[in-house]
């Protein structure tokens, strides 16, 4: 489906998700099409610059696209984890906004066939019960993701309504944590498992790990929620939205034994609960890619984290 295939992937230059669709497709037989390239930034693009076409644009200033791109995929975003979550939520808004609605506009004029928009399980109300894809608007979003998450559901409407004014059709996906390489390992900006990762990998001592050890995620392996897109985009079309999760739940407390475990750290940690705090459970429900796609995730928490922690100290620890 991808061979030959003109794909434009925002956030494929320096993104974690952008990077990872990139590679894949790639490997797919796809003209991957990008924001300009710096040929040292990421391990990946230094030995994959030639097989990428750049595009100079800014789509957080401006909306335009040269016809003949057949997919799009919109990972690009301003996203950071629990500590941006707690202490400037705000700054998760306005560029996102824009971002999302030039991408979206420019696609449909450039006649863009299929574009999929990478949204966020943090659009839904906090219950308890695994969130369905239909949940999503019941009721507001909790605390601090009120703004980001009606972000997302705003882009979310406006790809609907693209999709019935111009007839490009649209693929929402909702993944849950998604972790691995190419991510962004930053100690303060990042999201919670690659954190963990760098701090157990540099030895810290001791490792202050944030909250309380019963804070509860879906994390998914960035190969099975590459995988998991790319069926949806095959077997879907229209205007469609999916939960892309592992569909299986872990507590940061065991994260964290199995990160010690597996980076052999004798040192001491703890829990400070006066550190950022989002939510405590956050459960997705992933019948519907279950049921129709036949997705289900094939690598394990703890492989996955034994291969992320593998590529980080190969590559840039
Ligand atoms: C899907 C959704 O995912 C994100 O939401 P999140 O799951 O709350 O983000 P997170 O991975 O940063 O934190 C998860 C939990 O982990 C705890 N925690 C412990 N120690 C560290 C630590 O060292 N760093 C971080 N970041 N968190 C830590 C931390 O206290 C928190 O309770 C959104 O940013 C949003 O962008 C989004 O779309």
């Amino acid at each position: 489906m991808f061979n030959g295939k003109n794909v434009y992937i925002s956030g494929g230059r320096t993104g974690f998700l952008g990077t990872n669709f990139a590679k894949e497709l790639l490997s797919r037989g796809a003209k991957v099409y990008v924001q300009s390239l710096h040929k040292d930034k990421q391990s990946f693009w230094k030995a994959n610059t030639e097989n990428v076409t750049e595009i100079i644009c800014d789509f957080s200033k401006s909306a335009e696209l040269p016809e003949g791109i057949d997919y799009f995929f919109h990972c690009a975003a301003h996203t950071s984890g629990a500590h941006e979550m707690a202490t400037n939520p705000v700054a998760q808004i306005t560029e996102n906004v824009f971002i999302n609605s030039h991408v979206l506009d420019a696609a449909a004029k450039a006649k863009v066939k299929k574009f999929v928009f990478i949204s966020s399980s943090a659009v839904y109300p906090e219950y308890e019960r695994p969130l369905k894809e239909e949940d999503a608007f019941l009721d507001d979003p909790p605390g601090n993701y009120f703004g980001p998450a009606w972000m997302k559901r705003y882009s979310e409407k406006l790809a609907e309504f693209y999709y019935k004014w111009y007839g490009m059709e649209i693929l929402i996906i909702r993944p849950s944590n998604a972790y691995g390489p190419y991510s962004s390992f930053d100690l303060i900006a990042s999201h919670v498992l690659p954190a963990l990762i760098r701090k157990f990998v540099e030895k810290q001592n001791p490792i202050e790990v944030w909250g309380t050890p019963d804070v509860v995620r879906d994390f998914i392996y960035i190969d099975d929620f590459v995988r998991g897109v790319l069926l949806a985009f095959e077997k879907t079309s229209g205007f469609e939205v999916y939960n892309i999760a592992a569909g299986s739940l872990q507590t940061i407390g065991e994260a964290v034994e199995n990160i010690s475990e597996l980076t052999h750290y004798d040192g001491k940690y703890s829990f400070n609960s006066t550190k950022p705090m989002t939510i405590k459970q956050r459960k997705i429900d992933n019948t519907k890619a279950l049921n129709v796609l036949n997705f289900s995730s094939k690598i394990s928490f703890r492989e996955g984290l034994e291969k992320t922690i593998n590529w980080y100290k190969s590559t840039l620890s």
